[in-house]
């Protein structure tokens, strides 16, 4: 069987980074029997084929995503993951108008479905929207930590983006204190397998079914609740008024990216409420151009193009009226005028929220300066544990990333765990009524209590992911022999089924010597906390979407930003899926690539996920090639990091582009050095002479290509040709690299 690593192809800086990486890892694998294959499953990618019948042939594409998907439930699976948009309606958008654009005749997205067609439409548009990537890979659990070169690096160069929290500070995490999902929980573990359904009650009787088909497992935890958005909107008006009154800024972090149904609609209540006086003044108008608050100010601005110019005037009017009359609000990009509430994916709130803790409690204002914010968060399932960090800083001043402590993470995701598997279980109330879970014999298992306008929704964990992340988080306890605290609440229903499960299968490992707890995470987040500032490591065992929070929360303090982190995935069946660091796909660094041509994004996820992705082949084919090019190239990372060639944030200074050719001149030099490989010793003793020898002119070269605008042919779907180029504008490399 061939030994294959499959590369994601996906969106913005880190695709613009493949370009440049790629032809390395395919030059060096050359001849091992190792074939590296790419699969694209960028947005504009998995747009092209979910559209075949409207699209020339030479135009359609293969659904890939849906190949990774069986792959990764087979033991083979050995796959790079790189990170992708999860799109926000907004970012749907922008890619179809490229899309078409470049000729493509796809149709357009309904906003707002007016008949049948145009439902179907959106619904197979919703296959692509969202965070529709990596719960479909996730076939197994997380383990996100920093590789100990890495940590030591960091120690020893401290990044300094750290700023200090101030003597007196106002930033705080506001919260909603009851009528959250938090507080409406209810959770229950299957005594036995059957296939419910989820279905409306209406107050006058009137059952709508909501989702037919809801399979459950024996042993799963099945979880209900709801948020009251009245209550959402009184937290709002209330948290303005205090925002207001104290002279600080206001910000609002949700995940509306990756909670793509829920979260667009809590965060449409808050413009709501921001706006109210000139959205209900002007409601009808609204209506009739399809703005809705839910994909955020930007939209609706957009939008009033679409009435006469002095209707227009008068509307933007008034919303500026609500700017002077509410609290500031934070500035994602105070330059061009663009709040927090502009685009929902703006303020994601993994990596938002840390920015506030580096940042001293602090967001960016119109006069572009940093300023205290009261961060809304609006549920206590998370809200808690930010708070408790922030009131740390307040007490003990801002982390030391020389000194600190790291927080890795076990984390449950298989098989669509907890809220980022809701998303096809997550509906908005349309009545009074009652929401109700019924198994296959009519009983209901669990049920909410809706006002009109409240969203509803329900979650799954299953029994097997749930055992294998209590194995591999003793695992990792015992590896690392760091103390592991399961971040669990019994003040939340669905905690408290996890807490018993979790006591259940520990019993199954030999635990002795470790320190192994549960802890609510406030005073997880405390505990952590303290042992860090210690400099004493601690790894969080946590549910999925704390999983995704703490690992981008404590490496952004640590490293300075999660792109450095490992993060592996066991699958369940066998296989591996590597992701290339815990963030994401970094749009602002895209930006200064087409503006000035310099690409700040850091490789070293992707070359630190090639380790373990080699390893895993070396393992499986009893590869002796895959071996040593897993242990040169973890030499190789261990040099890039003791001669800092990590990227600069500044033009004419080393970029993506720089930073890889190091590695692949410290890799090749390693490969070289060895003695367990004669052939690829002989091999890369040339390679690595020819690179060292034309070091300094191949940097030059690499530096020559920087200070003016490049175009890459598109930014959802580049042209390859173009992208290349401008990836690899050394031909002293490239002559290289293309000779092997
Ligand atoms: N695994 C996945 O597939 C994930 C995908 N996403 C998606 O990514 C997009 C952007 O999300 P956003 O929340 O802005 O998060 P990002 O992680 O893309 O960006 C936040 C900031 O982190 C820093 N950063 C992230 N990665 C790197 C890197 N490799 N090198 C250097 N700096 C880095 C950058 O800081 P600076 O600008 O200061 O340089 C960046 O602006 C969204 O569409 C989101 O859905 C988000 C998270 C995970
Ligand atoms: O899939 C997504 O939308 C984001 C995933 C993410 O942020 C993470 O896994 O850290
Ligand atoms: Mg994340």
């Amino acid at each position: 069987m061939a030994s294959k690593i499959i590369w994601t192809e996906i969106d913005e800086a880190p695709a613009l980074a493949t370009y440049a990486l790629l032809p390395v890892l395919r030059a060096f694998t050359k001849g091992t029997g190792i074939e590296v294959e790419t699969r694209d499953i960028s947005l504009s990618g998995r747009i092209l084929a979910n559209f075949p019948d409207k699209l020339k042939d030479d135009q359609k594409i293969p659904d890939y995503l849906a190949e990774l998907g069986e792959l990764v439930k087979k033991p083979e699976a050995n796959i790079i993951k790189l990170p992708n948009i999860s799109a926000s309606t907004p970012q749907l958008q922008a890619a179809l108008k490229e899309l078409r654009s470049k000729g493509y005749d796809l149709p357009l997205y309904p906003e707002e479905p007016q008949n049948d067609e145009e439902k179907k439409l959106q619904e197979r548009f919703g296959k692509v929207l969202g965070s529709a990537v990596n719960p479909v890979l996730r076939e197994g659990n997380s383990d996100r930590r920093p590789a100990p070169a890495v940590k030591k690096f960091a120690q020893k160069n401290p990044h300094k983006m750290m700023k200090p929290w101030p003597e007196v500070s106002q930033c705080r995490v506001a919260h909603m204190d009851k009528g959250d999902f938090y507080d409406n929980e209810t959770s229950l573990t299957l005594d036995k397998a059957t296939e419910a359904k989820i279905e409306f009650v209406a107050d006058d009787g009137n059952v709508t079914v909501m989702k037919e088909k809801l399979p459950l497992q024996a042993g799963e935890v099945l979880d209900s609740t709801h948020m009251d958005v009245a209550e959402l909107q009184k937290f709002y008006a209330k948290t303005m008024d205090e925002a207001k009154q104290k002279g600080v800024l206001l910000s609002l972090h949700l995940k509306a990216t990756m909670m793509k149904v829920s979260d667009p609609v809590l965060f449409g209540h808050c413009v709501k409420v921001y706006f109210k006086d000139a959205l209900d003044k002007y409601a009808a108008e609204l209506k009739e151009i399809g703005a809705s608050p839910n994909y955020g100010l930007a939209d609706i601005l957009e939008k009033l193009d679409r009435l006469p110019a002095d209707k227009k005037a008068q509307i933007e009017a008034d919303i500026n009226a609500c700017y002077k009359k509410g609290p500031a609000l934070a500035m994602v990009d105070s330059r061009r005028g663009i709040t927090n509430l502009h685009v929902p994916n703006d303020i994601i709130v993994d990596a938002s929220m840390p920015n506030v803790v580096r940042d001293g409690g602090k967001m960016w204002n119109t006069e572009d300066e940093l300023q205290d914010t009261i961060a809304m968060i609006p549920d206590r399932c998370y809200a808690t544990m930010y708070q408790a960090m922030i009131e740390d800083c307040q007490k003990n001043g801002q982390f030391d990333p020389a000194t600190m402590g790291s927080v890795s993470n076990v984390g449950l995701m298989a098989q669509k765990a907890e809220e980022y598997g809701s998303h096809d279980k997550t509906f908005t109330a349309p009545a009074k009524g009652t929401f109700r879970i019924v198994d296959a014999s009519g009983a209901t298992l669990l049920e909410q209590k809706v006002e009109p306008g409240d969203v509803f929704r329900a979650c799954q964990a299953k029994d097997i992911p749930i055992k294998d992340w209590v194995r591999l988080a003793v695992e990792r306890a015992r590896e690392s022999g760091t103390p592991a605290i399961f971040w669990l609440d019994d003040n939340r229903a669905h905690d408290r089924e996890m807490i018993r499960k979790v006591n259940t299968y520990l019993k199954d490992h030999d635990t002795s010597g470790l320190d192994i707890r549960i802890m609510k995470p406030v005073d997880a987040m405390k505990f952590s906390c303290e042992r860090s500032r210690k400099g004493l490591d601690t790894i969080s065992v946590t549910g999925n979407v704390l999983r995704d929070y703490l690992t981008d929360l404590f490496p952004i303090l640590e490293l300075g930003t999660s792109a450095r982190m490992l993060s592996i995935v066991p699958l369940l069946a066998g296989g591996g899926l590597f992701e290339t660091g815990a963030g994401g796909s970094a749009p602002k660094h895209v930006q200064q690539f087409l503006k000035e041509g310099h690409l700040r994004w850091d490789s070293l996820g992707e070359y630190c996920a090639l380790v373990p992705s080699l390893e895993m082949i070396a393992a499986k084919y009893q590869s002796a090639k895959a071996k040593v090019l897993a242990e040169t190239l973890d030499v190789a990372v261990g040099q890039y990091l003791e001669n800092n060639r990590l990227p600069s944030r500044k033009v004419k200074e080393i970029d993506n582009r720089g930073c890889t050719f190091y590695l692949t001149m410290y890799w090749a030099r390693a490969l070289a050095d060895q003695d367990k490989d004669a052939e690829l010793k002989e091999r890369f003793t040339k390679v690595a002479q020819q690179l060292e020898d034309n070091e300094a002119k191949i940097a030059e070269e690499l530096l020559a290509a920087q200070g003016q605008p490049v175009d890459v042919g598109g930014y959802f779907r580049p042209d390859p040709v173009l992208a290349a180029k401008a990836m690899r504008p050394s031909p002293t490399l490239n002559s290289i690299i293309d000779a092997m």
